[in-house]
């Protein structure tokens, strides 16, 4: 009967998580792998804002109930809220059906088969590198997928003329899947210049914007992070937009995430919002209740979030000053090469130029993890382990 199906060779991400929770070197191994954000002692954090949602959400005990197919009201406001500014014009207009979504992936298949529904011949175009999962989800949903050119090793910059010219290419409808801040696994973004260009390209050759923020605050700052997205709105765009909080805010397991398509009027975004939801329906039919009440109470309480605002700076700073620190001790263990790479990098990962093989030996012969491609999870560094990471990196350059 399934003598056809092939085996899964297994994700290249989380993959990863499973070798190391199985590796024995429990004394020294290192998980730079998956993008999970630790503490300084190696811990995924229960933030202090959620441990206060949680406490008001348990007391009384609430029935579980199913949700709307598109969440809680409260959560989709604090998703436009956060993407789009306060007040926003199209927000206020009407203009932007919002829906919550299982996790940033969730959001990324809802709006994948919208598309594929919608605009049938549609492709979408990936970064050069992305998210592996990226291409997963666009092409399950039947989409042809290719790439477009962005990181340049050399520079350890962007492509941007050749990226331009690429989006020059295309044809009308066509999707660009980009990374509004933090981009995984590079961690390298536009600037808001460059974002200027390449959207006024997208606007002129009519191409669809789907913009996918998973870091947002891990970058500069919650609004800073979201320059790309209020820029395409502000431009009078029509964008998707996917966003996590698996990352700022910890709540991985919770899968609580957002889509949001901003429609040029009401009742287009209304429609909009319907076909989203029945999408929602036919996938999954609704979205987890306690994620979508964390979220809700933490954003939509002013202490609470003011409260979050800080823990995610909090976890930005620390992650800066691990990219500090690992560039100073291999640029001393290395001084002929140049690390500038680490502080240039922005979010939660560094895009190291290490080969597969080298990869490889700093799991098999040190325990360190990385993704194959040479990506490094900084959130796994802290000043207990950085200092042998280094060494690592050291020898497998030597
Ligand atoms: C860019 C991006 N978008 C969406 C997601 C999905 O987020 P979620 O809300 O959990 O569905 C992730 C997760 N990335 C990390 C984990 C993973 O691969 O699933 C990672 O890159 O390690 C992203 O890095």
């Amino acid at each position: 009967m399934f003598e056809h199906v092939t085996p899964y060779a297994g994700d290249p991400i989380l993959g990863l998580m499973d070798k190391f929770a199985n590796d024995p070197r429990t004394d020294i191994k290192v998980n730079l792998g998956v993008g999970v954000y630790y503490t300084e002692d190696g811990k995924l954090p229960v933030l202090e804002c959620v441990k206060s949602a949680e406490s008001q959400i348990a007391n009384p005990p609430r029935p579980r109930g199913y949700l709307p197919m598109d969440g809680l009201p409260g959560y989709r406001k604090a998703c436009q809220d956060l993407l789009f500014g306060k007040d926003n014009e199209a927000v206020k207009a009407g203009r932007v059906a919002t829906i919550a979504t299982l996790g940033g992936s969730g959001a990324l298949k809802v709006g994948a088969d919208f598309i594929h529904e919608w605009y049938p011949n549609a492709k979408c175009y990936v970064s050069n590198p992305t998210w592996g999962n990226h291409i997963s989800i666009f092409e399950g949903a039947g989409i042809e997928v290719g790439k477009y050119p962005y990181y340049d090793a050399a520079t350890i910059g962007v492509k941007f003329d050749e990226m331009c010219e690429f989006f020059k290419g295309l044809n009308e409808n066509d999707v660009v899947l980009l990374h509004p801040c933090c981009h995984n696994p590079t961690g390298v973004d536009l600037s808001n210049e460059q974002w200027d260009t390449v959207l006024t390209i997208i606007k002129d050759k009519k191409l669809i914007p789907f913009m996918d923020i998973a870091y947002q605050g891990f970058g500069d700052d919650m609004d800073g992070d979201a320059y790309a997205i209020r820029r395409a709105v502000e431009m009078g765009l029509s964008v998707f937009v996917s966003n996590s909080f698996s990352k700022n805010l910890s709540l991985y397991g919770e899968r609580v995430g957002g889509l949001s398509v901003v429609a040029p009027t009401k009742e287009e975004a209304e429609r909009v919002h319907g076909q989203l939801k029945f999408t929602v329906r036919r996938i999954y039919s609704s979205p987890p209740a306690h994620g979508n009440a964390v979220v809700d109470t933490v954003m939509n309480d002013a202490a609470l979030f003011e409260q979050w605002v800080g823990e995610v700076y909090e976890m930005r700073d620390r992650i800066r000053d691990m990219r500090q620190k690992l560039q100073d001790t291999l640029s001393a263990k290395l001084p002929e090469r140049d690390f500038s790479y680490f502080t240039k990098q922005r979010g939660m990962f560094s895009f190291t130029g290490l080969t597969a093989e080298q990869v490889v030996r700093l799991r098999d012969e040190f325990a360190v993890y990385m993704v194959e491609n040479g990506r490094m999870c900084i959130a796994g560094l802290n000043n207990k382990n950085v200092e042998y990471v280094a060494n690592a990196i050291a020898e497998v350059l030597r």
